[in-house]
């Protein structure tokens, strides 16, 4: 189905909505290779939205179970954007996680290939490596082509990491070029938008509030005190249908 050229083309699948005993919803999430991730900040927008056009949601805002925890989110009345309360980020390693001592991975070094790279993880439900680029002229997809790869199932990561390329702009706007695990280069992402923002926000780049730019648009991160994350940014629904079966093996 995720397929671009046999199928009907995406960057993962969403399952639901399902039953839950914790939550008003449900949603399983796969990513084109077909393994099952946790938590999709974009996934949840979509879904969200399906939701609502399918017009399951009764009440405002609806909360979801995932695999990668509980949020709430809402289709904002004033202007048609989804705002998802993404819950807490933590940087911690054996959270996330990373191999080696229990730490906060915050701005370490790591050497790919004669490059040194200054990197940070987070988990947001799902794990994200955010790689610093000093200069925002050198962020391209090429980039993420290149060392996205290499950087996804470095031994590191026991189960491997999604990995954003990130220049700070302003301290209310950051850049990001994505490489997913189970994906590869994508246009937009947002969970790897939170962890992006987290990490400018901690590296001390940015404020709490924080413009994501990424090749398919802009996702809005409002970053709490308890290092909760409120993602808001659009949706557009572009076409619904019957899957047939003829394109499936
Ligand atoms: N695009 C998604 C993230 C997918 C992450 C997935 N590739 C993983 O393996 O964690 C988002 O908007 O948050």
């Amino acid at each position: 189905m995720c397929n671009p050229h046999y199928g009907v083309g995406s960057d993962g699948l969403l399952h639901g909505p399902l039953t839950s005993d914790t939550a008003d919803f449900r949603v399983r999430m796969y990513n084109p290779d077909g393994s099952e991730f946790e938590k999709s900040g974009n996934g949840l927008r979509i879904f969200t939205r399906y939701l609502f056009d399918m017009e399951y949601i009764q009440h405002d805002p609806v909360t979801i179970e995932t695999k990668g925890g509980l949020v709430t989110a809402q289709v904002l009345r004033e202007n048609g954007l989804i705002r998802v309360e993404m819950g807490k980020a933590s940087l911690r390693s054996d959270v996330i996680p990373v191999r080696g001592e229990s730490r906060e991975m915050l701005d370490e070094v790591l050497e790919i290939e004669n490059r040194q790279f200054r990197i940070s993880a987070v988990t947001v439900g799902n794990p994200h490596c955010v790689v610093f680029i000093e200069n925002p002229k050198e962020l391209s997809p090429d980039l993420a082509k290149t060392w996205g790869p290499l950087i996804e199932p470095h031994p590191l990561f026991p189960h491997k990491t999604n990995v954003q390329f990130m220049s700070p702009l302003d301290e209310r706007n950051i850049r990001i070029e994505i490489w997913e695990r189970g994906v590869g280069y994508t246009m937009a992402s947002g969970s790897s938008s939170c962890a992006a923002a987290t990490v400018a926000y901690r590296l001390g780049f940015c404020g709490n509030d924080v413009n994501v730019h990424v090749p398919g648009g802009v996702i809005h991160i409002q970053i709490h005190e308890d290092s909760s994350l409120t993602m808001t940014a659009p949706v557009v629904k572009i076409c619904e249908g019957k899957l047939s079966s003829e394109c499936l093996p």
